[in-house]
């Protein structure tokens, strides 16, 4: 199976351009054997960029426990980058399929290559019973859980995956690696969820680090970002423009108040192609 290692700001992930390849098994069984970092190629999971019949492309995104996700915003732009900088469709503006729906990304392009990538993210689930949370308001603010002991106040946001956004004094190895998992895992989440943890620097500037569902810590989520961005306007936090620091680099978010879309511009990185031999035992 031939591939492309691709970063956005080092949330990483395997990518198969289904345009051109035929996959060797499920999608599902593929993501965790490749995403392994020491038996695999490595990576947060793998994305599939394949026809779409409403769109340039569709994207499929699969987590690397092998569950399928509806959404990728870093995974987005990468598979952005891809169809522009490969001539799949060589436009600025590229209509992208993802389980959200389509989304709009506009290419800020060098001498043919991609380099920024501005997504239109869509509009916020604030509905508790739609993110799916248990909680049944809209928006689903302020909310208390309880984990492990410890009392959470959370805000709930989907963008087209789940997302519950702490704010805290300090996104510590113990509130992301102990706590991350239980809060997934947790009955108030039915889906399970994506949890960000974020120190609010100021009113424009968060620090955030995630806890992937299905996938542990990663270096930058990109729908978690823009959950951010909604979480801190909605609690009065922030303004409705940040930057956001995450582990691997920086995302520009602006939830807009005339369409109420969330924008997300960041960085996209191709770093090399291969061959994967999938085992014996999956073909
Ligand atoms: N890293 C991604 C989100 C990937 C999917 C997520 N783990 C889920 O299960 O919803 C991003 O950049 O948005």
């Amino acid at each position: 199976m031939r591939f492309t290692k691709m970063h956005g700001i080092g949330n990483d992930y395997v990518y198969v351009n289904c345009f051109a390849e035929e996959l060797p098994a499920p999608p599902e069984k593929i993501a965790p054997l490749v995403s392994d970092r020491h038996f695999g190629i490595g990576g947060d999971g793998l994305i599939l960029i394949t026809p779409s019949e409403v769109a340039d492309a569709r994207m499929r995104m699969f987590n690397a426990d092998g569950s399928e996700s509806e959404m990728c915003g870093n995974g987005l732009r990468c598979v952005a980058k891809y169809v522009y900088d490969h001539d799949i469709a060589k436009k600025e503006t590229l209509a992208l399929e993802t389980g959200a729906g389509v989304l709009t990304v506009q290419i800020d392009a060098a001498n043919g290559l991609a380099e920024q990538v501005r997504v239109n993210m869509g509009q916020p689930i604030l509905d508790g019973k739609k993110i799916p949370t248990s909680f049944d308001t809209n928006p689903v603010v302020n909310q208390k859980i309880e984990i492990g002991g410890r009392t959470f106040e959370v805000n709930c946001v989907s963008m087209g995956n789940p997302h519950c956004v702490i704010f805290v004094e300090e996104a510590t190895d113990e509130l992301v690696l102990k706590f991350g998992p239980q809060i997934e895992r947790s009955s108030y989440f039915p889906a399970r969820v994506n949890v960000e943890f974020v120190e609010v620097i100021s009113p424009t500037e968060v620090r955030q680090r995630t806890w992937e569902r299905g996938s542990g810590e990663t270096l930058a989520c990109g729908t978690g970002a823009s959950a951010v961005c909604v979480a801190g306007v909605l609690t009065g936090r922030t303004e409705r423009k940040i930057l956001n620091h995450l582990l691997g680099g920086d995302l520009h978010l602006e939830w807009n108040e005339a369409d109420n879309c969330v924008y997300k511009t960041g960085g996209a990185t191709e770093v090399f192609t291969g061959e994967w031999t999938p085992p014996a035992s999956l073909t």
